[in-house]
């Protein structure tokens, strides 16, 4: 599913990511840890394939980003759904429409032109019922633009859930949302683990991770300090100077 190895991203700062090589299995729930400026944004940006490596050799669903073609690449991203911080949602649409916005690309051009017209029963239930799993039900035919934050943030993952794609990449989903609605939404990731999917989140909330992931990455500096199971992160060094650097610059880290 992935492959890194020797993986570096650099920028003129000579910050980014340095020399990372790990492999991600289909169906893993990874959580990515670290500092802020630790690496953990541009690791997502690179395995989404909106970024590309400075050297060494990243594979991302088949697809070796250093040689894609520019079909490969549009295969690639076709596949994978993200969510990002700033929701990625189009104001002017209703939520429903944003949902089905997953579908894009999916779908036949016209299908899918089709379909933010007019929204077939399935698509009508499926929706409705995702929509009730996020408690956002009411909202459905509502404007994304009159939603509040942590509202925009559920409609990104129920369209993540609608997109059937087999790799989902989201960049601090829970940043912004109160504990009730974090519950919800890593609930959500955990339901798209188990119907198959490959899941990975950059996460300042360790409690989180260490409860939801099947598999936590640690960074700092752009180097992974740790890899490996929850169980047993909390005995780790890299667990406690995550926890410390946490606690003195308020990096909300939940703990
Ligand atoms: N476009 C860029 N140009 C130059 N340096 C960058 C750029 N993007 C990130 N960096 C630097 O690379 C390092 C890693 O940044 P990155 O955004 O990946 O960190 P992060 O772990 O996601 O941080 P945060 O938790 O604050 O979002 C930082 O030192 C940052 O300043």
């Amino acid at each position: 599913m992935i492959a890194a190895q020797g993986l570096q991203k650099l920028y003129a700062s000579g910050q980014g990511l340095k020399m990372v090589s790990f492999s991600i299995r289909p169906g893993e729930f990874v959580g990515i840890l670290g500092h802020s400026g630790a690496g953990k944004t541009t690791l997502m940006r690179l395995l989404a394939g909106s970024i590309f490596p400075t050297g060494g050799r990243l594979e991302v669903l088949g697809c070796n980003l250093a040689a894609a073609r520019r079909k490969d690449l549009l295969d690639m991203r076709r596949r994978i759904a993200t969510v990002y911080q700033n929701f990625n949602v189009v104001p002017s649409l209703d939520v429903a429409r944003n949902v089905m916005l997953g579908q894009l690309g999916r779908r036949s051009l016209l299908n899918s032109a089709r379909s933010l017209f007019w929204l077939a029963d399935q698509d009508r239930r499926t929706i409705m019922e995702l929509l009730a799993e996020l408690g956002i039900a009411e909202k459905m035919y509502s404007p994304c633009q009159e939603l509040s934050g942590g509202q925009q943030q559920r409609v990104a993952i129920a369209r993540a859930v609608f997109s059937d794609a087999a790799l989902v990449l989201a960049d601090e989903p829970i940043a912004s949302v109160d504990p009730a609605t974090a519950t919800l939404i890593m609930e959500q990731f955990r339901t798209m683990q188990q119907q198959g999917k490959t899941v990975i989140l950059n996460l300042h909330q360790v409690s989180s991770a260490v409860s939801y992931c099947s598999r936590l990455i640690t960074l700092q500096q752009g180097r992974i300090v740790y890899d490996g199971p929850p169980d047993g992160f909390e005995a780790t060094e890299a667990y406690s100077q995550l926890i410390g650097e946490g606690k003195r610059i308020g990096a909300g880290c939940d703990e």
